[in-house]
């Protein structure tokens, strides 16, 4: 069901200084910061041969990736998205599978404009994991 890896995404402390890192210290392909207030993040998208590095930074007081940095002061890997064909047809196969589907399990428009879905970490090793229909 799952397809190709979309990206991997970093909730940091700084994003000036993280996209600075990329650029000058990694040699990356860094874009501008876009903020996704419907996400309550604003991101910069790191474009690699074979995926992307999606760089997180909280948007507004209600930022679900708060409580992480909260936790994760230093930044980490916060979740990893695979494309899906169907976005529908996977969220219905994995509430069978007894899978929690993040937000209600409505899909919401993410940072590309396509549609996105979160499954909860706890039911995949610790991993947030986003869906992206493509
Ligand atoms: C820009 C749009 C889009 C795109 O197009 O790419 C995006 O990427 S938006 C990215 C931000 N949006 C989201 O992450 C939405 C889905 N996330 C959530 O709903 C929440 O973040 C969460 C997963 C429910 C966690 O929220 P939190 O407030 O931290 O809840 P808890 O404290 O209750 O956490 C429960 C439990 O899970 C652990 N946890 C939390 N976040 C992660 C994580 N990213 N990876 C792994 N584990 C995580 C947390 O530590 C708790 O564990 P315990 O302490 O053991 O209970
Ligand atoms: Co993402």
């Amino acid at each position: 069901m799952i397809g190709r890896l979309n990206h991997v995404a970093i909730a940091v402390p700084d994003l000036v200084a993280a996209s600075d890192q990329y650029r000058q210290m990694l040699g990356a392909d860094v874009g501008a910061p876009q903020d996704e207030p419907d996400h309550g993040v604003t991101v910069v998208f790191i474009t690699l041969p074979n995926t992307k590095i999606e760089l997180l930074y909280p948007l507004g007081d209600q930022s679900p990736i708060q409580g992480f940095l909260d936790k994760n002061p230093s930044g980490g890997i916060h979740h990893i998205c695979y494309e899906v064909d169907d976005i529908l047809v996977a969220r219905d196969h994995l509430l069978d599978q007894g899978a929690r589907v993040l937000g209600g399990g409505a899909p919401k428009i993410g940072a590309h404009g396509k549609p996105v879905l979160f499954l909860h970490p706890k039911d995949f090793n610790g991993c947030l994991i986003e869906l992206e229909q493509v």
